[in-house]
C-alpha cells in the first residue's frame, strides 16, 4: 500500500531549514444555513450511535463546517469531541441532539492534552493549525503547531489505540514551488518538484509526511494506524476570513478592488461544504477500505471554476457591489514586488510596536502569480466521493454570507 505513484504524492521538500525549523526532519452559528438547526438537521438513522469522533481544530473557519457536517451525516456518531484552542459559543447550540458534543479548550502542542482528548476516540480528524502567510506568527510558532501538534496527534492516536486518522493537508504541500513553475490541472500523481522555502508550506509537507508515514504502525491493542491527507486548494465559503478582508479593501477603496493578478493565472479553489464533506466521508470510508485509501493523499475539489483568485472572489463580491477594476493589472510586476517588498520590511520595523499584516507580501504574490489548478477523480474512485455542493448552491450560499457581514445586504 503506498502511493498511486510518484509526482505530486510524492517528498515536499523545504530548501535550507527556515528560521525555527527544528533542527531534527520536522462560521459560525447560525450562518451556515445549509445545515439548519443541529437538532433538527440531526442525521436520524437506523444504524446504531457507537463511534466516537475527535476533530482537532473544530471551531475554525473549516473546522466548524466539519463538525455540522459530522452532525447532520454521520449517522454512527455518538460523541463528538471538539478539541480548540478557541472554543465558539456556538459549541452550546450544538448540545441539543442526539449526539453527546463534548468541547475540549487545548493545545496541540500539549501532548498530555491531545492524548487525553484522543484516549477513546475512534476516529481523529486533524484541522488544527496555523494557517499564516502573512507573517503574524513566528515561523517557529507555526513549527510548534503545525508539525509539533501533528506528531503529538500521532502519538496519541498509537498511544491510546485510536486506529483512524484523517490530516487537513494543503494544495501547498505541493505547490506553488519556489520556482514559480506553474501546476496546470494537475493531479495526485503529476510530476512537480514541490520545494518551498517559506514557514507554512514547509511545515505542511513536513506534517503530512508524518502522517503518512504513521499509516501501518501498531497501536496500543496491537491493530494497525489507518491514516490518509486531504489536500484542499484555496477553500472559499461561510466564515472564510481572506474573503472578509477583501471585501473590506473593497469597501474602504469606494467599492472597487484592483487587479494586482492577470486573469490569465488561474488558482484551484473548493467550497468549505465539500471539503467538510469529503473529510465526513473519507472518515468513514478508511474504516472499510483501509487497504486501499491507508497511507493515501487525496486533492479536494468540486465544479468551481478555473480563475484567478481575484476573478473568483469578484464572484462573490461583485453581487455585493464591489467592482474589480481594470482587465489587466494596473501596476506593472516589478512595482509590485517592490511594494511587497517594503511591506515585508515595515512588517519587520513595526513588530516592537504592532503587527502589520497587509495581503500584498512577496510570498503571497508569488503564490498568487503562479497558476495552481487540479483535476483529478482518485476520491471519487478511491472512496466514492461527489461534491455535496453544486458550483451554483456553493456560490450563492457564499453571497449570502457576504450578504449578511456587517449588513451589507441589498
Ligand atoms: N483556508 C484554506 O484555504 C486552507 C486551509 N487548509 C488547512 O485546513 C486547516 C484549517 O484551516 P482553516 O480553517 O482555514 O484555519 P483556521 O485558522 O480558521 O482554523 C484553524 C483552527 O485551529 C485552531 N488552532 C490553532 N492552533 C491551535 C493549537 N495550538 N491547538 C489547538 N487548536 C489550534 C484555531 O484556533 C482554529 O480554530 C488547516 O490545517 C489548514 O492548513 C488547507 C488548504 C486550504
Ligand atoms: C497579490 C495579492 C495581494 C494576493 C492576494 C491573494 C492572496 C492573499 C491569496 C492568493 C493565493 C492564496 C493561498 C492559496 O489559496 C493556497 C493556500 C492554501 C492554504 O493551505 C492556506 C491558505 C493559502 C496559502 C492561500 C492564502 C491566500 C493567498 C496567498
Amino acid at each position: 500500500m503506498g502511493q498511486e505513484g510518484g509526482g505530486a504524492s510524492g517528498r515536499g521538500r523545504c530548501v535550507g531549514r527556515p528560521a525555527g525549523a527544528p533542527k531534527e526532519d520536522g462560521p459560525s452559528g447560525g450562518q451556515f444555513e445549509y445545515l439548519g438547526t443541529v437538532a433538527a438537521g440531526m442525521a436520524d438513522s437506523t444504524e446504531v450511535r457507537e463511534l466516537v469522533y475527535l476533530v482537532t481544530g473544530g471551531c475554525g473557519f473549516l473546522g466548524e463546517h466539519v463538525v455540522r457536517m459530522l452532525l447532520q451525516r454521520e449517522p454512527r456518531l455518538l460523541e463528538l469531541r471538539v478539541f480548540d484552542l478557541h472554543l465558539g459559543a456556538w459549541l452550546e447550540e450544538l448540545k441539543t441532539g442526539p449526539v453527546q458534543v463534548t468541547a475540549i479548550q487545548g493545545d496541540v502542542t500539549q501532548a498530555h492534552e491531545v492524548a487525553a482528548a484522543v484516549a477513546g476516540a475512534h476516529v481523529v480528524i486533524h484541522t488544527a493549525g496555523l494557517v499564516d502567510v502573512f507573517g503574524r506568527a513566528s515561523p517557529e510558532t507555526i513549527y510548534e503547531v503545525n508539525v509539533q501538534g501533528t506528531k503529538n496527534v500521532i502519538e496519541a492516536c498509537v498511544q491510546t489505540g485510536t486506529r483512524f486518522l484523517v490530516y487537513t493537508s494543503s494544495m501547498e504541500v505541493v505547490g506553488p514551488n519556489i520556482k514559480g513553475h506553474h501546476f496546470y490541472r494537475g493531479n495526485e500523481d503529476t510530476p512537480y518538484e514541490a520545494v518551498h522555502r517559506h514557514p507554512y508550506p514547509c511545515s505542511k509537507a513536513q506534517a503530512e509526511r508524518l502522517v503518512l508515514e504513521a499509516n501501518g504502525r501498531k497501536v496500543h491493542g496491537g491493530l494497525p494506524l489507518v491514516t490518509c491527507a486531504l489536500r484542499p486548494t484555496g477553500i472559499y465559503g461561510e466564515g472564510h476570513q481572506i474573503m472578509r478582508d477583501f471585501y473590506h479593501q473593497g469597501l474602504r477603496l469606494g467599492g472597487r478592488l484592483f487587479r494586482t493578478i492577470p486573469a490569465s493565472v488561474e488558482h484551484g479553489r473548493v467550497y468549505v461544504g465539500n471539503v467538510a464533506w469529503m473529510h465526513v466521508l473519507v472518515a468513514r470510508e478508511l474504516q472499510q477500505r483501509a487497504a486501499l485509501m491507508g497511507g493515501q493523499v487525496y486533492f479536494c475539489y468540486d465544479q468551481s471554476p478555473y480563475k484567478s483568485y481575484e476573478d473568483f472572489n469578484m464572484e462573490f463580491l461583485g453581487p455585493c457591489g464591489l467592482r474589480l477594476v481594470e482587465t489587466r493589472p494596473l501596476v506593472p510586476y516589478w512595482l509590485l514586488m517592490l511594494l511587497a517588498a517594503l511591506n515585508a520590511l515595515l512588517q519587520w520595523l513595526l513588530r516592537p510596536l504592532l503587527l502589520y499584516a497587509p495581503l500584498l507580501n512577496p510570498y503571497t504574490l508569488a503564490v498568487a502569480n503562479t497558476a495552481f489548478t487540479v483535476n483529478t477523480d482518485k476520491a471519487q474512485r478511491h472512496f466514492g466521493y461527489e461534491p455535496l455542493f453544486s458550483w451554483e448552491d456553493s456560490r450563492t450560499r457564499t453571497i449570502r454570507w457576504v450578504q449578511a457581514m456587517e449588513g451589507s445586504a441589498r
